[in-house]
């Protein structure tokens, strides 16, 4: 257990008869990126500011560094947290931005200095202490907020959504930037997002909420490659849900009876099932292929109903049977045949499809 280590010990926080968190049981570690990720109003504010002190859970404990919260206010917890505004003080310059919570602490003007200009080497920002806040851009002054709330030498940095206020490019620029800071000074971040890019590309573990319960954790490509739930085979990236009944299952492979015929696919984490379950069957629309005909295990015939380009990528809207579908393709810089209006056959590997118990999907 280091100082910068946070339990959540069975959590949870009702506003009256409403449960915002449903018992939250889990170990971020010191010096992990670990992000809160799922839609909005799940849960993830209330969750952090549990672990800043602004709120104090109805049940349950948060532990910081070993020791109990309990009673114990945001100003006195090894925190600091940033949110979507920055609340940067325009007339004010960048270096006694950053270096105003010593000022409130009492540290002298030239040991305030001295820190400021550290942590603007730090964020990659030398020699701009002073400027004016309103002469940097965007991405600089969120990397601002981020030196000032570093000045008090937290052990734990707790950010809410705070690239949402960003452009497209920037936010994904700020990704790798929020990432390669974090590595340097190698504080515990806990990053709440409703964004699976951000959570996937910079997250060591990544918690998936779905209104109040963490529904899995884990490194981003378990997340990704092998969900556990149909909410969370949803939410985090595109994907295929095609709905069917067991028929049978031999080891990992389940076969379901869905109105494309019998597909076959993997039993994610290891369940068993019996004939008649209903479930899901995902595929991600990377994993589904054009075949040439219809034959063989997992093939299908499909209706193109539209193509659209996306530069790197082209996606094919698919439907039969009721079931819309999802295909896309790589694109390889030449022009594939247009096949909307034609009938298509598709087909997947079954090890790339998983098979979940059917539950709510993301977004339904
Ligand atoms: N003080 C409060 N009193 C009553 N209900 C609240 C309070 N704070 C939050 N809630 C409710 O708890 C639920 C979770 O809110 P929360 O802000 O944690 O969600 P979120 O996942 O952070 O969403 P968003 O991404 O939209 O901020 C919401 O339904 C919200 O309305």
């Amino acid at each position: 257990m280091t100082t910068k280590d946070i339990v959540l010990d069975h959590v949870s926080i009702r506003f009256g008869s409403y449960t915002a968190v449903d018992n939250a049981h889990l170990t971020i570690n010191g010096g992990e990126f670990f992000s809160f990720l799922g839609p909005s109003g799940c849960g993830k504010t209330t969750m952090l500011r549990c672990v800043s002190g602004f709120s104090e859970p109805t049940e349950g404990r948060v532990l910081i560094g070993g020791k109990d919260m309990k009673g114990v206010g945001p100003n006195k917890r090894p925190t600091a947290l940033i949110f979507q505004n920055l609340a940067l003080f325009p007339l004010m310059s960048v270096a006694e931005n950053i270096a105003f919570p010593l000022e409130v602490r009492g540290v002298g003007k030239k040991d305030r200095r001295k820190k400021a200009d550290e942590l603007l080497d730090m964020i990659a920002l030398p020699g701009v202490g002073d400027k004016k806040v309103h002469e940097l851009s965007g991405g600089q002054r969120q990397r601002v907020a981020i030196a000032r709330a570093l000045a008090v030498e937290p052990d734990i940095l707790l950010l809410d959504e705070p690239l949402s206020a960003l452009d497209l490019k920037l936010r994904h620029h700020m990704r790798t930037e929020l990432r390669t800071i974090q590595q340097r000074v190698g504080l515990t971040f806990i990053y709440i997002t409703h964004d699976q890019g951000e959570a996937l590309t910079m997250s060591d573990r990544i918690a998936v909420m779905n209104a109040g319960v963490i529904e899995q954790i884990g490194d981003p490509e378990a997340i990704y490659n092998r969900p556990k739930t149909a909410f969370v085979a949803s939410f985090v990236g595109e994907t295929n849900a095609i709905e069917g009944k067991v028929t049978a299952q031999t080891g990992e492979l389940v076969v379901l009876d869905t109105p494309l015929g019998p597909l076959k696919g993997t039993a994610a984490g290891g369940r068993k099932y019996k004939p008649g379950d209903n479930c899901y069957i995902f595929i991600r629309p990377e994993q589904l292929e054009l075949r040439d005909n219809p034959a063989g295990e997992n093939a299908f015939t499909t209706q193109a109903v539209k193509a659209e380009f996306e530069g790197n990528a082209r996606l094919l809207f698919l439907g039969a049977n009721g079931v819309d579908l999802r295909l896309t393709r790589i694109n390889t810089g030449e022009r594939p045949a247009d096949l909307a209006g034609t009938a298509v056959h598709v087909g997947f590997d079954p090890s790339k499809a998983f098979v979940l118990p059917h539950s709510a999907l993301a977004g339904a």
